[in-house]
């Protein structure tokens, strides 16, 4: 029995003596425990991770200053520790702000910021600080000096993991040869198992960081990529949140903490993209959602009982009888002009009907009687003043379809308009006699009504249907009749409630969550993010896999959780890549690229689920990994990587950026695909052309024999059956020297375009039109552009001595499509 158990049973005390036990953990305490969190959970793992740390901060801060990363990382062995020393030419830290940045968890400039950078929760390098001490029991030694600065800082500390903050044993000034930066020794217990993926981590590093110059010396290796470009990446810019996949709880805390009044200032305050017309799209949005759409009906018409200029009349009164038939015309005829009219639109024509009969008539028309004429109007226009006298508003299931309210023959047309025609017109008058009974009966008399409630009355009617006249009305025909009466009803031109109502109420906030995403905003800026482009994924794959073939795509900005992000994808193929296995799944996220927890990551799982078959690849059992030559590569850049844990190892499975993942790499895929395609019907081409190229010959020389003509010329029919563009050259004497032809013969289904050089070695004259000579040590280059059209042929004619020699060269068809004869040669 615990000593827990012990005190059970026992009635009193044990919630107090429970609660002795409780109290509050830190953070640095919390994360010395749980090193595993943070990718420090062996000795392998634990060196890879603290080299990722020190350099990606060293990048972040030399890239934010403008500055051209230099940075060296060293692995040395120290007794039984390893001892990793990080020095960057970065900006440098204070005096100040140093002992927090490596001293004290969740401590950065970065948690708050809407801006891509690798440094996201102040974690990182404090985390190896408290890794290095505890395997080591040794503190960190940190140099910094800071621009413009004369002498550098010393620092030894470690992390006070009871109060997370830096315990400073040595703080003295000293001398350092870089002119600014910041250097950083840590010892800690480690192997060098991990060699691969430390090298893999760097390498891959060096591959998205052009312009980063990164040396990394180790026991065993050494080396050094230099930079391939002095051009920093873009700048970022910080940028407020997008309107578009902001949670809830974000805006209620954003509610509370802003200082505008108005959710209009709100929106445009705190939001990026969001002016003034989009905030008013947005509160649409909201007010559809918060107080619901007023039902618009159509106005009556002449054949009809209900007559809003009588009904107005009727209940104007003491307005002398010039005036109020001036103001009930005035608001008949208005409604007779609308196509529908909802109530606050009535209301909006009665005011504007009476302000202009009181300018006319001097009248004054005062709020009492602008509502009783807007409430008669009303009654006529909704139905209020029904015409059935035998319908009994309770029988919810009566559908005589005698019964013609106004309000059915409208609902009618909608209906019938969005339902399949193969529907029987009583049962779709049926119904609609029953779903304009829910209009009549509510206590709405507004005919303001959600969209849920809306539906609600839809399945209403269409259940009693389905019962009453045993037919089918299905889910598709019920959705589609509620979104043509949405789609006509009237958003309400309430005010929203102000900013400080609406911080308060949850659902309310809720609604305007809910509007700010259903409304279409521009793409967010993409000045916060730092993509590597589509060119640099393609060098950067060529820069370190020799492969036949490349590809890559960058897509536009996508929004989620409010924050921006895009995905890039690049692939390679063929050429020295390893055939056997599966292909190579290189992931970045931020420019960083991720070393562990592959099988964790939304990057893998999208690589996955593509059906790599139909891209031409192998996969064994459709799905998983595809296998060959490959290398799929995937960078997601965000202002907030979602990675499944703070080690940074794997991006999360959120359904946006997977969406993003997987349509990038199908866009390089099928690039790939197409290379594929033509690499393997010029592969059928070319094994057909061998086997003609050893049966006609043969079969040339027998038509000869039985014949007894000479041969006839074969690379001229091996041109024809195989559909090939034809180089030949024909040569003619002509006095003292020759006339040279390069005829080109297009018997390919498509128009080529060909770039010809002959080099001649004798000086050529007389060119014809459209060739250019060159003479270069003796020879002479006859360069010579043609475009022939399909089933087309060109000439290029020049002169030369008859001692001359050529050799010909053809660009711009591939060699599989080419047949050259250039037997004629004097050579
Ligand atoms: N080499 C450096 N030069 C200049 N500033 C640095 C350097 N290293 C860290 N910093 C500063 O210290 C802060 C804390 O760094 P830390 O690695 O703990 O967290 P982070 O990089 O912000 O986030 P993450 O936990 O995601 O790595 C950074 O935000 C940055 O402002």
């Amino acid at each position: 029995m615990t000593a827990f158990q012990s005190t059970l049973g026992e009635e009193e005390g044990i919630a107090e003596e429970l609660a002795e036990n409780q109290r509050a953990i830190s953070i640095a305490e919390f994360f010395e425990k749980n090193k595993h969190m943070l990718g420090f959970d062996s000795g392998a793992r634990g060196l890879v991770t603290a080299v990722k740390e020190a350099v990606d901060n060293a990048l972040d801060a030399a890239e934010e200053s403008g500055i051209l990363p230099d940075i060296y990382v060293e692995i040395e062995e120290s007794g039984d520790y390893y001892k990793l020393i990080v020095e960057d030419n970065g900006p440098g830290l204070t005096k100040d702000s140093l002992p927090k940045v490596f001293g004290k968890l969740l401590y950065g400039s970065r948690f708050h910021k809407r801006e891509q950078s690798r440094g996201q929760q102040g974690i990182g390098i404090s985390a190896a600080v408290l890794y290095s001490q505890l395997t080591s029991g040794k503190p960190a030694k940190i140099t910094s000096r800071t621009q413009g600065s004369n002498e550098a800082q010393y620092f030894e500390l470690i992390i006070d993991t009871d109060e997370n903050e830096p315990e400073i044993s040595v703080d003295r000034t000293t001398t350092w040869d870089r002119p600014h930066g910041t250097r950083i020794e840590l010892e800690m217990e480690g192997n060098m198992r991990a060699r691969q993926q430390l090298h893999d981590y760097i390498k891959h590093t060096a591959v998205v960081n052009p312009h980063a110059r990164l040396e990394l010396r180790e026991p065993q290796a050494h080396f050094k990529f230099e930079r391939a470009t002095d051009q920093l990446p873009e700048e970022t810019e910080e940028i407020r949140p997008h309107p578009h996949g902001v949670e809830l709880g974000t805006v209620i805390k954003m509610l509370s903490a802003t200082d505008s009044h108005s959710v209009s200032g709100f929106l445009q305050e705190e939001f990026t993209r969001v002016g003034k017309k989009t905030a008013e799209s947005v509160i649409d949005e909201f007010r559809d959602r918060h107080y619901g759409r007023e039902m618009a009906w159509t106005p009556p018409g002449p054949h009809e009982s209900a007559d809003v200029a009588a009904a107005v009349t009727e209940a104007t009164v003491n307005k002398g009888a010039t005036a109020t038939e001036a103001f009930a015309t005035a608001i008949a005829d208005a409604v007779a002009d609308s196509d529908r009219v909802a109530h606050n639109e009535l209301v909006a024509i009665v005011d504007s009907s009476a302000d202009a009969v009181e300018d006319e008539h001097g009248t004054t028309f005062g709020d009492t009687v602008r509502e009783n004429a807007a409430e008669a109007a009303w009654a006529e226009l909704a139905g209020l003043v029904g015409d059935d006298e035998d319908e009994d508003p309770a029988d919810e299931t009566d559908a005589d379809p005698d019964d013609h309210s106004r309000l059915v023959t409208d609902l009618y047309e909608l209906a019938d308009g969005a339902t399949s025609t193969r529907k029987d017109d009583e049962v779709v008058h049926a119904f609609a006699v029953r779903l304009a009974g829910k209009f009549e009966d509510s206590e709405d008399t507004r005919h303001r009504f959600t969209h849920k409630t809306l539906v609600e009355f839809v399945d209403r009617a269409a259940e009693l249907t389905e019962e009453y006249d045993d037919v089918a009305f299905g889910d598709t025909a019920r959705e589609n009749v509620v979104d043509a009466i949405w789609s006509v009803m009237v958003t309400v031109p309430d005010d929203p409630p102000r900013v400080r109502d609406l911080s308060g109420d949850r659902d309310a906030t809720s609604d305007l969550v809910d509007g700010m995403r259903a409304t279409d905003i521009m793409a967010p800026p993409t000045r916060c993010l730092s993509p590597i482009s589509d060119d640099l994924i393609e060098a950067g794959l060529k820069k370190e896999f020799e492969a036949d073939f490349y590809a890559a795509a960058t897509r536009d900005a996508e929004v989620s959780g409010g924050d921006p992000f895009i995905v890039e994808a690049g692939i390679a193929y063929g050429g020295d890549l390893e055939a056997e296995g599966s292909a190579n799944v290189m992931r970045f996220a931020n420019r960083v690229p991720l070393v562990y927890q592959r099988g964790a990551c939304a990057t893998t799982d999208v690589v996955k689920s593509i059906g790599w078959r139909n891209y031409g690849l192998d996969q064994p059992g459709g799905s998983g990994v595809p296998n060959g030559p490959v290398v799929i590569m995937i960078h997601v850049a965000s202002t907030n990587v979602p990675f499944t844990s703070e080690s940074k190892d794997a991006v999360a499975n959120v359904p946006e950026i997977e969406d993003e993942i997987e349509l990038a790499i199908r866009e390089a895929a099928r690039e790939l695909k197409s290379y594929l395609n033509k690499r393997r019907s010029m592969q059928k081409r070319r094994k057909k052309q061998n086997v003609l190229g050893k049966i006609l010959p043969e079969m040339a020389t027998k038509v000869a024999e039985v014949t007894g003509r000479a041969e006839p010329d074969i690379d001229d029919a091996i041109a024809r059956i195989m559909n090939n563009v034809l180089v030949e050259r024909r040569l003619e004497e002509n006095g003292d020297g020759q006339t040279v032809e390069v005829v080109v013969e297009n018997h390919s289904s498509t128009n080529e375009s060909l770039a010809v050089t002959d080099i001649v070695s004798a000086e050529p004259s007389n060119l014809s039109d459209g060739a250019t000579v060159v003479e270069m040590d003796g020879e002479w280059f006859v360069k010579w552009d043609a475009d022939v059209s399909s089933g087309d042929e060109a000439v290029l004619t020049y002169e030369v001595s008859t001692d001359a020699a050529f050799d010909i060269d053809v660009d711009g068809v591939e060699a599989e499509k080419l047949t050259v004869t250039d037997t004629e040669t004097n050579q």
